[in-house]
């Protein structure tokens, strides 16, 4: 595993309790000690009992020794960096699974196609994790599914098979970019919704933006060659469902905090844990923007993240350039 933050420690314990043998890089030293000698990632995973098999090291190159599987799980903006200092270390016939919910600013590519770029790797052999899996809940071993997909539907089935727990269902398809998608896309309809909650407004609001965003999400999708099925499953639906509602969202966290009116600098600050989101909205809109596909939330999130909207503006009635009412499907 790639990555000992919360989702790279937590998913390290759904493979262990899987059986299989899991080995984290963890790049500060103390970090590693602590999960290899405590059992413990106390910064990230609060009260929660790592596995005994569990160890951590600083050193990649031990790490990756002798890997079928390469899990990675660090922020999707370090990713190609990440990737380029071990590159040479990772086996060759590797499978490399991607856990990560972003796009890379500046290319706004895929975190499968970044792994494809950086280590010239055969679709075959990359497979990418989504679905509702907030770290939290699953490290406390609360049951919820997750979808591993892949080109080739033999890898995503070798990857399901390895996290697959008592506490954890792992399903399998082949639509890469609509689960990728889903990932990343329902992260900025939770900033939404957490810029909703932060303003103060209730339900209807909510409901009415998550909604409105699965339509958002799913053209968008469908546009770059995503299953509407696969949208609409764990990956999309599911998880918007369970990044709008959970205060575990560091996404939705970050929302709050824009619509309690603090600034886009001062939220990064703020945040000691990831919220892809926020760097993901800017590629997001401007792939939208190359298939025409219009995005009216997500582009309201930017405004807000730019200071060029006021929180309270946010709302699923400013959903169309057009004063004719519009067909809902
Ligand atoms: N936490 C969660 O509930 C879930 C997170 N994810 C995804 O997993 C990915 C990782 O998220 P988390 O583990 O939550 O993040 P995190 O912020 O908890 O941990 C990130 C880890 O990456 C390491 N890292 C390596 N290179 C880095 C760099 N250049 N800059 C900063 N950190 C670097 C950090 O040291 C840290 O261990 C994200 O794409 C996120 O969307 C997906 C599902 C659930
Ligand atoms: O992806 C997640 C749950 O599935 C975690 O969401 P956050 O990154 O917003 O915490």
């Amino acid at each position: 595993m790639l990555g000992a933050g919360s989702w790279g420690t937590t998913f390290s314990k759904v493979l262990a309790d899987g059986g299989s043998d899991v080995a984290i890089w963890a790049r500060r030293t103390e970090l590693a000690r602590e999960i290899s000698q405590a059992k413990r990632n106390s910064d990230y995973l609060p009260g929660i009992n790592l596995p005994r098999t569990l160890w951590a090291s600083p050193n990649v190159a031990e790490v990756l020794d002798g890997a079928e599987m390469v899990f990675v799980s660090v922020p999707s903006q370090s990713l190609r960096e990440n990737l380029a200092a071990v590159r040479d270390l990772i086996p060759p016939e590797a499978i490399v699974v991607s856990l990560m919910k972003g796009v890379e600013r500046g290319t706004a590519r895929r975190m499968s196609q970044v792994i494809r770029e950086e280590l010239g790797a055969d679709p075959a052999q990359i497979a990418v994790i989504s679905g509702p899996n907030l770290a939290l809940e699953i490290a406390k071993e609360e049951p919820t599914a997750s979808v591993v997909s892949s080109e080739n539907l033999a890898t995503a089935t070798l990857v399901a098979m390895a996290a697959r727990t008592d506490y954890l269902r792992s399903f399998v398809n082949t639509d890469v970019i609509g689960t990728e998608f889903g990932g990343v896309l329902k992260n900025l309809i939770a900033v939404a919704i957490g810029i909703v909650d932060g303003v103060g407004y209730g339900e209807n609001t909510k409901a009415s933006i998550i909604t409105r965003g699965l339509v958002e999400m799913t053209e968008f999708a469908v546009a770059y060659g995503a299953r509407p099925e696969t949208l609409a499953g764990l990956a999309g639906l599911g998880d918007l469902i369970a990044t709008c509602e959970s205060p575990l969202s560091r996404n939705n966290t970050a929302g709050r905090l824009l619509g309690q009116g603090y600034s886009f600098t001062d939220v990064v600050a703020q945040m000691n844990q990831t919220a892809e989101g926020l760097a993901s909205v800017a590629p997001i809109l401007e792939l939208a923007m190359a298939k025409g596909v219009e995005m009216p939330i997500v582009s309201q999130v930017a405004e807000v993240l730019a200071g060029t909207m006021n929180p309270k503006d946010i709302a699923p009635h400013l959903t169309s350039n057009s004063d004719e009412p519009q067909p809902e499907n």
